[in-house]
């Protein structure tokens, strides 16, 4: 009886490392010789700061351990570049914790695009420091938490937070427009696993009224900035950014209507390029390779 070879798997090389030569030509070799077939690929070198980055979605033959075998062998190829890499099956779907306060327009958009597959993302959990949203959460089967905020429970808060994680099993969690400042330890011990959508093109108009900050200042464009969140308030390295055109009849009112679009589509952007492996964060700056 003749064996059925298992069918090719794909998986997602990612990596960063100072600029040397030889790094493609190493990391090629080393997807020939292990059988391998380049289905994607985007790199970029940094010149000015010396620093190399590559993604590459590439086909492999072999059965369910293919993966374990690909990251055994490569950590030889990457020692002596000093890389910085991950590489996993290509559209492994994350585990996505979602926090939300009043306004529900991205975790709606979040939650239908899970649910049709137009995100590689299992939403395990809502949690919410208001009961707003619960019967969404419901009427999605998703676990709802409430967990008030007020300066006396803080901590106790970010505590339950970090429980709910561990339960759930979140890798990322995104703040939906979540309306609360997270701690300097919450930062540090969730750090690059935690995206905010901030309403405004940042670093303008930071804090918690962007819209009134820029309906005062009499400007011509609106945003919304996706970033990495660090216990400097809205000063994360950024991901992804989105712009639309106001003029002066535009109230602040208006102006945070038309920003709901600008913020859907730069937290779904920033979500989508995180889950699939293409953000790199080099120091205070991301580069995404998309
Ligand atoms: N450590 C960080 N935590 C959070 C960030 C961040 O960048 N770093 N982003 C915010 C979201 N956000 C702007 O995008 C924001 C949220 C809240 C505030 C704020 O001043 N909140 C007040 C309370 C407001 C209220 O209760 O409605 C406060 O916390 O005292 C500013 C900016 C999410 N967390």
């Amino acid at each position: 009886m003749t064996d059925t070879p298992a069918p090719p798997t794909e998986h997602v090389l990612t990596l960063d490392c100072p600029e040397a030569p030889g790094i493609v030509h190493e990391v090629s070799r080393f997807l020939v010789e292990h059988g391998c077939d380049i289905v994607d690929n985007q790199q970029f070198g940094d010149r000015r700061g010396g620093h190399f980055f590559m993604r590459i979605r590439f086909s492999a033959t072999g059965g369910e351990d293919t993966g374990d075998t690909l990251r055994r062998d490569f950590a030889a190829v990457a020692a002596p570049f000093a890389m910085n890499w991950r590489l996993e099956p290509a559209g492994t779907r994350r585990r996505v914790l979602i926090m939300v306060s009043r306004y529900d327009h991205c975790l709606n958009d979040l939650l239908f695009r899970a649910r049709s597959g137009d995100l590689p993302v299992d939403v395990v959990a809502v949690v919410s420091n208001h009961r707003d949203h619960e019967a969404l959460a419901d009427w999605y089967g998703i676990p709802y938490f409430h967990v008030p905020v007020t300066a006396a429970t803080k901590a106790a808060a970010e505590e339950r937070l970090l429980e709910i994680v561990a339960e759930r099993e979140a890798e990322l969690v995104v703040l939906a427009r979540y309306m609360q400042v997270l701690s300097d330890d919450l930062c540090t011990r969730l750090a690059g696993r935690v995206i905010n959508i901030h309403h405004s093109f940042l670093p303008s108009f930071k804090g918690a009224k962007p819209y009134h900050q820029a309906y005062e200042h009499g400007v011509k464009v609106v945003g919304a900035t996706a970033h990495y969140v660090t216990a400097d308030l809205d000063e994360g390295p950024i991901i992804a950014q989105e712009v639309i055109g106001v003029d002066h009849t535009h109230t602040p009112e208006d102006l945070v209507a038309v920003g709901r679009d600008v913020e859907r589509a730069a937290l779904v952007k920033a979500v989508r390029w995180h889950c699939e492996g293409r953000v790199i964060v080099h120091g205070r700056r991301t580069v995404v390779l998309h």
